[in-house]
């Protein structure tokens, strides 16, 4: 057993072994005591391997489900090792003391997971594998619990962004991309292996319908379906044919202006909080994992946001038909994914059902939608996506039960009147049940013994019971009865009439049983036969859900249709931070609505104001219009235009990230080089307190350079938020750059803060009375209050720290010149290597050091 064992475990490589061994999964080893500490479960010995006892632990197969949620939760892989023959076989092909066959007949990792326990029912469940192919990077994308299947080509840059969109389960690679953490795949990363797995899993002879994926993607696609094919082990996969997204179709997004903004998670990693959470109305699972897909890629195709608007504001228009639609949508079950387990072979009668009931609702809502006149153009291609399936949804209603169970195993789930044959077996076995009851009633009748009962048990089948004082009667020789069990209290005994009722009752349900397996398997045949109709069915259920959601989400809180421009703009009337707004409503307290105007003359707005007064919030409620705008819902202002932002920043000053091992300071500076370097002129930027991370000086310093590199170089919408009042000192040298400030006033001694944006710099900090607010104790505020006297004294006499900017030179004359570069690159590439002899060669480096250093200087 060991040696199987050991091969096995092998084969398993870093995943945990699942050792079947009857009604347990044992683990040995190192594995039972990784698993032993993760699941809280006893460990124990068995048996000596070189000596030393071997430590293992196991877990019931009946309830292994939630001990494998838990291992994958912890980021472990398991690998099943199931019995592939039964004892019995195994003596008669090999002797009393064989052993039992055994083989690995799935691999269960985070990104391959199909069971409804598994999975979260809120969002996709990505498995990603990234390819190259020379210095081209791509993302091969899929969901197999839904089908799902995406290649992305990106810039070595954008990567990290993509990975974040995505927020794959599990992400898998075999080269090192910058900075993602991935596992290990099974190989098959070259673009050959890809073209070739993907030629042959769809049937395809050239890969043109495909939109002809590059190197990079196919390289992709090969790990991934090598991956997939390793872990699945032959068993059937839900996945259509890959969608090749542009990188550009979307707003860009890094993870860490998806963690400062807060999209699909909150800072906690609940969606509670979340803009997601926010604004999520969905009534089905399939629309909240679309929700949260488009809130993670906002588009930026402003006919493909229209008609996203259209179709939302068609439901905002009409609150009955909205009420209406909702209603039908609740009762819709999560179908998609029941089809990924049938497809995987891990579905049961239920899950047809699921079908059943999504594929009858969705007909049902194309009948309801399908009579409107004038129907949005989203909708028009909606709506045939609905229908089709008339045929397979009658079968399944003639075949299945209302509520059929979850599992096979024991039948009861075809329909009465599906299958004559199944019908007669299911009556012998009915009719030997009532015949067995009858048997019951003359046993009592002939023994005189009233409580004598006909039971059943796995052991002893159908047996006559009856309490240990009346077991005389039936011992006796001839009263017709055979001793089988003696217990305390009771005894048991069988007859020839009984053993022969008993005999056509277990005939009969077990030919039924089989008769309803062989017809769950024509079922399922059938549904997987139509899975791409079926999933084309779903995306158009989630794209309604999505879309009533948010026409929900705006008549809740006055939400607008945004306008969506071409042209870099952001202009809000009356703009609100959903979240906010609603922590506000909570305790009852009023949001104050705030404007916001920027277009190309006047797109960096550079904001003070106290602490507390609300500039963090109004940066992200900028970010947040234009994230929500361009996935294509209603925004919480009173009226806005966006220009479609290609790529969205924000970063918050010395936010906390020790856990990557750097410095907050540190990682403040990579972000804001990230910025600078992949910002374009369409992108929106929000800085909070950039700078403050360091020394006062060094920290005004750096503030003042990515202001000015923003305004000059990269030219792009900026929201920058500061305390460093120095700042607003370039108000006068930026053209495209205005003042603004939150509002506060004190009154009678204390702060109140006005949450309002207004033009022009605030006139003074207020920290020491944000810090009285805040409980700081009476001497402390007095002793600080007579340090600030002397330090603006100190300042007023000198100028204060910035006293020597006001002569500084524009950014662009101190910008390091591109001309020195150009003459050393001029030089270069008049040089023709072949051409040169050593000589000269050497020569040629001398001039270009020295003119190197003629420019350095
Ligand atoms: N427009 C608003 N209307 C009502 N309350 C608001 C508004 N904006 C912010 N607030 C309230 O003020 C609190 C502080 O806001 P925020 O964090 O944006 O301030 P801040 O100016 O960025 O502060 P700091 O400079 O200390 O980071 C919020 O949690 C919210 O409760």
């Amino acid at each position: 057993m060991m040696q199987q064992y050991r091969r096995l475990k092998d084969e398993a490589g870093d995943a945990l072994l699942f050792y079947r061994m009857g009604d347990f999964f044992e683990l040995f080893f190192d594995d039972a005591k990784i698993a032993s500490a993760c699941l809280d479960i006893a460990l124990t010995k068995r048996g000596e391997s070189e000596g030393e006892p071997v430590p293992m632990c196991g877990v019931p197969v009946h309830s292994a489900e939630a001990y494998l949620a838990r291992l994958i939760r912890a980021g472990h892989r398991v690998a099943i090792a199931e019995q592939t023959e039964s004892a019995a076989e195994a003596r008669k092909a090999r002797g009393s003391k064989a052993l039992v066959e055994r083989a690995i007949v799935r691999l269960v990792t985070a990104g391959t997971l199909t069971e409804e326990h598994l999975l979260e029912s809120g969002s996709a469940n990505w498995l990603a594998a990234i390819g190259r192919a020379g210095d081209d990077w791509a993302i091969a994308a899929a969901d197999i619990s839904t089908g799902r299947f995406e290649l992305v080509g990106c810039e070595p840059g954008e990567l990290a962004a993509e990975i974040a969109r995505l927020s794959p389960a599990e992400t898998i690679a075999d080269a090192y991309p910058p900075g993602i953490q991935t596992g290990s795949g099974k190989g098959g990363f070259d673009s050959g292996n890809g073209e070739r797995a993907l030629k042959s899993r769809f049937g395809l002879a050239t890969l043109d319908g495909l939109g002809s994926p590059t190197r990079a993607e196919l390289a992709a696609a090969g790990g991934l379906l090598t991956y997939l094919d390793a872990t699945q082990k032959g068993a059937g996969l839900l996945l259509e044919a890959p969608r090749r997204v542009q990188r550009s179709d979307h707003m860009m997004i890094d993870a860490a202006s998806r963690d400062s903004l807060e999209l699909c998670r909150s800072a906690t990693g609940q969606v509670g909080g979340s803009l997601l959470g926010e604004i999520d109305r969905c009534r089905t699972a399939i629309g909240r994992r679309l929700l949260a897909s488009d809130l993670s890629a906002p588009l930026t195709d402003s006919w493909r946001i229209e008609r996203r608007l259209e179709l939302v504001g068609w439901f905002a228009d009409d609150a009955i038909l909205r009420e209406r639609v909702t209603a039908a949508l609740k009762s819709m079950p999560d179908f998609p994914r029941a089809l990924g387990r049938l497809v995987a072979g891990r579905g049961g009668p239920r899950d047809l059902a699921l079908i059943r009931d999504g594929l009858a609702a969705a007909a049902g809502l194309h009948e309801q939608l399908g009579a409107r006149a004038a129907p949005p153009r989203l909708l028009e291609d909606l709506l045939p996506k609905l229908v089709g399936h008339a045929s397979l949804i009658e079968t399944l209603r003639l075949a299945l039960v209302d509520s059929p169970p979850l599992e096979a195993a024991k039948g009861g789930y075809i329909a009465e009147g599906y299958d004559a044959e199944l019908d007669s077996l299911r009556s012998a076995s009915s009719d030997g049940r009532r015949a067995i009851a009858a048997l019951e009633a003359k046993y009592r009748e002939s023994t005189g013994i009233g409580s004598l009962k006909i039971r059943h048990n796995a052991v002893l089948g159908y047996h006559i019971e009856v309490s240990a004082r009346h077991a005389d009667v039936l011992m006796a020789a001839d009263s017709g009865f055979a001793h089988r069990q003696t217990l305390a209290g009771v005894v048991r005994f069988n007859s020839p009439d009984l053993h022969a009722e008993a005999a056509r009752v277990v005939e009969a349900g077990s030919h039924a049983i089989a008769a309803e397996a062989a017809h769950l398997e024509e079922l399922t045949a059938l549904a997987v036969a139509a899975a791409p109709a079926i999933a084309a069915t779903a995306d158009g259920i989630a794209r309604l859900d999505v879309a009533a959601s948010h026409a929900t989400r705006a008549a809740v809180g006055g939400w607008v249709r945004p306008q969506i421009d071409e042209q870099p703009c952001l202009e809000v009337e009356g703009g609100r931070h959903p979240v906010v707004e609603s922590a506000l409503a909570r305790h009852g307290d009023p949001f104050v609505a705030n404007d916001l105007w920027l277009w190309s003359s006047d797109r960096l707005w550079l904001i003070t104001g106290p602490n507390m007064g609300g500039k963090s919030t109004f940066l992200r409620q900028a970010a947040l219009i234009a994230v929500l705008a361009q996935s294509g819902s209603f925004v919480p202002a009173g009226r806005a235009k966006v220009g479609i932002v290609d790529r969205l920043f924000s970063r918050v000053g010395a936010s906390d990230n020790l856990a990557r091992g750097r410095s907050t300071f540190m990682v403040e500076m990579v972000e804001t080089a990230a910025i600078l370097a992949q910002a374009t002129a369409r992108s929106l930027v929000i800085l909070d307190e950039i700078g403050r991370g360091t020394s006062t000086y060094d920290g005004l310093a750096i503030a003042w350079a990515v202001v000015e590199a923003m305004h000059d170089e990269v030219q792009c919408r900026t929201l920058f938020a500061t305390h460093y009042h120095e700042l607003t000192r370039l108000a006068g040298r930026l053209d495209c750059l205005s003042l603004h400030h939150v509002r506060a006033r004190e009154w009678k001694g204390d702060l109140v803060l006005l949450h309002e944006v207004a033009d022009g710099a605030a006139d003074r900090s207020y920290g020491i009375a944000v810090a009285k607010l805040a409980g700081v104790p009476p001497q402390v505020l007095a002793r600080a209050k007579a340090v600030l006297k002397r330090l603006e004294a100190g300042r007023d006499a000198t100028g204060g720290i910035a006293a020597g900017l006001d002569d500084l030179p524009l950014f662009a004359a101190t910008a390091p010149a591109e001309k020195e570069c150009d003459r050393l690159r001029e030089e270069l590439e008049a040089v023709q290597p072949d051409t040169l002899s050593p000589r000269e060669a050497l020569e040629i480096l001398y001039r270009l050091k020295s003119l190197a250093r003629e420019d350095g200087q």
